[in-house]
């Protein structure tokens, strides 16, 4: 289990407001983080409130140099990042999901599936979902609630060019219908010219202790004939193929991952780097702090309209993580392109 220090989330800089990254830390135990969730402020979450409740309004806004609020697909507010670096992101509230990230050569490396919509009816079915208090299956909906709420904006900066924004969750009727306690979750999203960060803070602002699982659910662009993703190797495996409620126990054996046909795998304790050849020409490095397990998933025929052009890759934890009152988890994300 990794903590936040009590510094975290506290920096204020001019109008923007910023979580500090340097001082986290990643023992063995959670410790109290007193107060945690009070202490970031900013414009940028007055203005993303205002939006969210009235989306067919979205008036576009400037936040820290390099960010912009605009108006997106069905009318919902929409985040662009732009690093003068040649790198863009972009980002829906609703969710929380980063549904773009395209580098200096003008790919996309993100995928959204076709069948996507915009109308807060369904999860955006593509990007970066959250799944966030449960990964799943489990007692409630697949992949808990997190990509269904509307999240706003904590803060923003900019730090040597690139852009940083973070985006915040607060429990709310909706979730505590389903998962009855109050928990604060910052998601802080910086790019560089050839990286995509995120840094996911949960926090217990509840009177009783919670547990949770969660995972960054990644749709990359991709050709899956030709996809294959490295550094799994030795990792106990719960295969999901046939039995999503009764996985198989295994160890993969392979060196290189390929995709021939459904997968829908777990790995456990994988570790803190992978390979991810996209078939298209990209090797992509994924590294993670926190992230203790990894799925792989592609659909095949399940989805005969698009499985050819995405893989799921998502950074997990699948085992419930436990928090006391006031202890925060924390779990980062660095995507990287040669
Ligand atoms: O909710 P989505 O985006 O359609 O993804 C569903 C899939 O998500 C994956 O993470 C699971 O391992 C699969 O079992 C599941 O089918």
């Amino acid at each position: 289990m990794v903590v936040a220090a009590p510094c975290v989330g506290a920096g204020v800089s001019g109008s923007s407001t910023f979580t500090t990254s340097h001082c986290l830390l990643w023992p063995q135990q959670a410790r109290r983080h007193p107060r945690a969730s009070r202490s970031v402020r900013s414009r940028g979450g007055v203005a993303a409130a205002a939006m969210s409740s009235n989306p067919g309004a979205v008036a576009t806004t400037s936040l820290a140099e390099g960010i912009r609020v605009v108006e997106g697909n069905g009318g919902l507010p929409l985040v662009k990042l732009a690093s003068p670096h040649g790198s863009e992101a972009e980002i829906y509230l609703f969710g929380g999901c980063i549904t773009s990230w395209t580098v200096p050569n003008g790919k996309d490396l993100l995928f959204v599936r076709p069948d996507a919509v915009f109308d807060k009816k369904k999860p955006i079915s593509g990007g970066i979902p959250h799944c966030f208090p449960q990964f799943g299956p489990g007692p409630m909906q697949q992949h808990g609630f997190a990509r269904n709420m509307d999240w706003s904006i904590a803060g923003s900066e900019n730090v040597e060019g690139d852009p940083v924004v973070t985006l915040e969750l607060k429990d709310s009727s909706y979730s505590r219908a389903m998962w009855d306690f109050s928990f604060h979750a910052l998601y802080k999203v910086t790019i560089n010219a050839k990286s995509l960060s995120t840094v996911l803070t949960i926090t217990n602002t509840d009177n009783k202790p919670f547990a949770f699982s969660s995972a960054l659910h990644t749709y990359f662009r991709a050709s899956i004939k030709d996809v294959s993703v490295k550094g799994l190797k030795g990792r106990k495996t719960l295969n999901k193929d046939p039995d999503p409620s009764n996985p198989s126990v295994g160890v993969e054996d392979r060196d290189m991952i390929t995709f021939p046909g459904f997968v829908d795998c777990v790995y456990l304790d994988a570790p803190s780097e992978l390979h991810l050849d996209n078939g298209l020409n990209d090797s992509i490095t994924i590294q993670n702090k926190g992230w203790s397990d990894v799925v792989l998933w592609n659909p095949y025929l399940q989805m005969e309209h698009c499985y050819r052009d995405f893989v799921c890759v998502e950074n997990a934890k699948i085992a419930e993580v436990q928090l006391e009152p006031e202890q925060s988890w924390i779990a980062e994300q660095h995507i990287s392109v040669n």
